[in-house]
């Protein structure tokens, strides 16, 4: 099976790195430092779980991989239409398409590229960035992919993704409810997100301290408000009782990967979080207050610079 992992970053670097160690026939795509680092170092994991994998088939030029099996889509957000068109040689009729971004907006616009027949669902949980070119780096042990058919069918393909990955040692699941975890991943990423930005603090701080942690739960609330308004089967009590656990068991160390945009003065996604939220919502006339503040704080930030 050719894998090939748009964008090799905190996510695609990390379980690229791990379907790679598992024998799968991986090619990555990067650029700048962080590509010519892979070619000469190969590309390192730091964390629990440190893997170095030394020789990477990586490229900048999509078109010399070769028609893929599987493409995966693991660059920012803001990047996404300029990867599509970089992907089109690689994609024949037979390629299937995963996007692990963040956000439940990324497969219609993937569906607006490719044939709907040839795109899957996926949640990617991990806590990763680029520490320096060619090494990621992992907070805390979360690792999970999870993907599936949109149909809910347990497709041939869908098994050998599942192989591959739990080849690698990838905590992998075949969904049959795969639009449900999208959202369910949504809704959490979207509290933690906005509230580790926004606050500059890590999410054991926020969720003990008892202002900050009920501001957490709200803007979780608004968005399992938004999802159900959108026909989302999410239960209503979804951020009281399951989003809440996870964000309290996640390492207190933890920080979403927009933080560290943010740190780093990169440009930010919450247009399509918190934002998407207030985007959804206002097409369904459901209020969300707090996620157009998390949007408003940050819309200074949202296009990158330094920040004080
Ligand atoms: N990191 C994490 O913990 C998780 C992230 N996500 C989501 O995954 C997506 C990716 O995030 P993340 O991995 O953190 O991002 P990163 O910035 O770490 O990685 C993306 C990589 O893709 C590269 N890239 C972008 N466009 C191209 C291109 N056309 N050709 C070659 N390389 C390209 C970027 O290069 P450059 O630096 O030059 O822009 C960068 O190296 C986001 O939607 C994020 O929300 C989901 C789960 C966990
Ligand atoms: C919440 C987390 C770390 C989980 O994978 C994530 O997706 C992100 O911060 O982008």
């Amino acid at each position: 099976m050719r894998i090939a992992i748009m964008g090799s970053g905190g996510l695609g670097g990390y379980f690229g790195a791990r379907l790679a160690q598992g024998g799968a026939d991986v090619h990555f795509v990067a650029r700048g430092k962080h590509l010519e680092a892979m070619r000469s170092q190969g590309l390192r994991i730091e964390g629990p779980e440190p893997l170095h994998v030394k020789d990477v088939k990586v490229t900048d030029r999509p078109a010399d991989i070769g028609e893929a099996d599987v493409v995966l889509l693991c660059v920012k957000l803001w990047d996404t239409q300029q990867a599509i068109e970089q992907l089109r040689p690689i994609v024949g009729p037979r390629t299937t398409l995963i996007s692990f971004q963040n956000g439940v907006l990324k497969d219609q616009t993937l569906r607006a590229a490719f044939d709907a027949r040839q795109i899957m669902g996926g949640v990617g949980y991990v806590a990763t960035t680029i520490e320096a070119p060619g090494v990621i780096r992992q907070t805390g042990p979360m690792q999970r992919l999870i993907f599936g058919e949109f149909d809910g069918s347990r497709s041939p393909r869908g098994e050998a993704l599942l192989a591959a990955c739990l080849a690698g040692g990838i905590k992998a699941e075949l969904s049959e409810h795969i639009q449900r975890e999208i959202w369910q991943k949504f809704v959490f990423l979207v509290g933690l997100s906005g509230t580790t930005t926004t606050m500059r603090k890590t999410i054991g701080p926020i969720r003990s301290n008892p202002q900050t942690r009920a501001f957490l739960l709200d803007v979780m609330r608004e968005v399992v408000a938004v999802g159900r308004a959108q026909g989302v089967d999410l239960p209503e009590d979804f951020a009281d009782r399951a989003a809440m656990e996870r964000a309290d068991n996640v390492s207190p160390d933890m920080t979403s990967s927009m933080h560290h945009d943010l740190e780093r003065g990169n440009r930010l996604e919450v247009r399509w979080l918190a934002g998407g939220v207030v985007e959804l919502g206002q097409a369904k006339g459901v209020p969300t207050p707090l996620n157009r503040a998390i949007h408003d704080i940050l819309a200074l930030h949202a296009e990158g610079g330094p920040h004080a």
